[in-house]
């Protein structure tokens, strides 16, 4: 998978060499640009912002900076990337979308600074690739950059190879829409808390059934979303009563 990234902050992308994904990187899983949007610009103070028509508090990012590095970032000769903006008022981002991304050949992302970028940007884009603002939330940060990094996390973790133990992805959290079951590591007792007797069972189907009736124990308890969400034949709400 390719990657590109723009921002007015490309310092904010030094974390990625480490762990992770600095080892996706190094063996090629993952192919990683991070650019300066002030490369595009022309003007000797290399201005990438001006005031909001309408009026109205902030400054805005401008339209040209942007339409060159997106023509620069997406080659005519290549399909075109999948270009993602991080954003309060973008669509939710989920565990199913970060599936949906790590089985893209090349993601661009736009890091929006200041109150946004001109939405003219995102028009235009439109006509030569898939366009998603996507949002980690409801509230807001000072930029885009965060919300990348989290976002890379969550889909370079999924490409193959990254994480040691693939089995791992099928019992952690919002794996099948579920929340995951409480874990447990030595010693089987600490501080007067036991390790439930049937983790220490060997007994694998009992097990599996622990940690599912766990699983849509808290989740029914912390996320009833979740369980609303999920589809009729996954979830018989007797399991939860039970
Ligand atoms: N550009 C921008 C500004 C704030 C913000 N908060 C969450 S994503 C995002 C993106």
């Amino acid at each position: 998978m390719r990657v590109d990234v723009v921002s007015i902050f490309p310092e904010y992308f030094a974390p990625l060499e480490l762990s992770l994904i600095g080892r996706a990187r190094a063996n090629g899983v993952l192919q990683l640009g991070v650019h300066d949007l002030r490369t595009w610009t022309h003007d000797v103070h290399r201005t990438v912002d001006d005031t909001p028509y309408g009026g109205g508090p902030g400054m805005v990012m401008r339209p040209e900076p942007w339409g060159e590095a997106l023509d620069a970032l997406t080659p005519a000769e290549a399909p075109p990337p999948r270009l993602l903006v991080p954003s309060p008022a973008g669509a939710p981002f989920t565990q199913a979308m970060a599936y949906e991304l790590a089985a893209e050949p090349h993601l661009l992302f736009a890091c929006g600074r200041y109150e946004g970028i001109d939405q003219r940007v995102l028009e235009h884009a439109a006509t030569r690739m898939p366009v998603t603002e996507v949002s980690l939330g409801d509230y807001v940060l000072f930029g885009g950059e965060v919300a990348v990094l989290v976002i890379l996390e969550a889909v370079t973790r999924l490409l193959p190879g990254v994480l040691g133990n693939a089995g791992s992805l099928d019992e952690e959290s919002h794996a099948h829409g579920l929340l995951e079951a409480p874990i447990y590591t030595k010693p089987p007792s600490w501080r007067g808390h036991d390790v439930p007797e049937v983790l220490r069972s060997g007994d694998h189907g009992k097990i599996a059934r622990w940690r599912r009736e766990e699983g849509l124990l808290r989740t029914a308890a912390r996320r009833p979303d979740l369980l609303d969400a999920l589809p009729a034949d996954q979830l018989d709400k007797r399991d939860i009563a039970a």
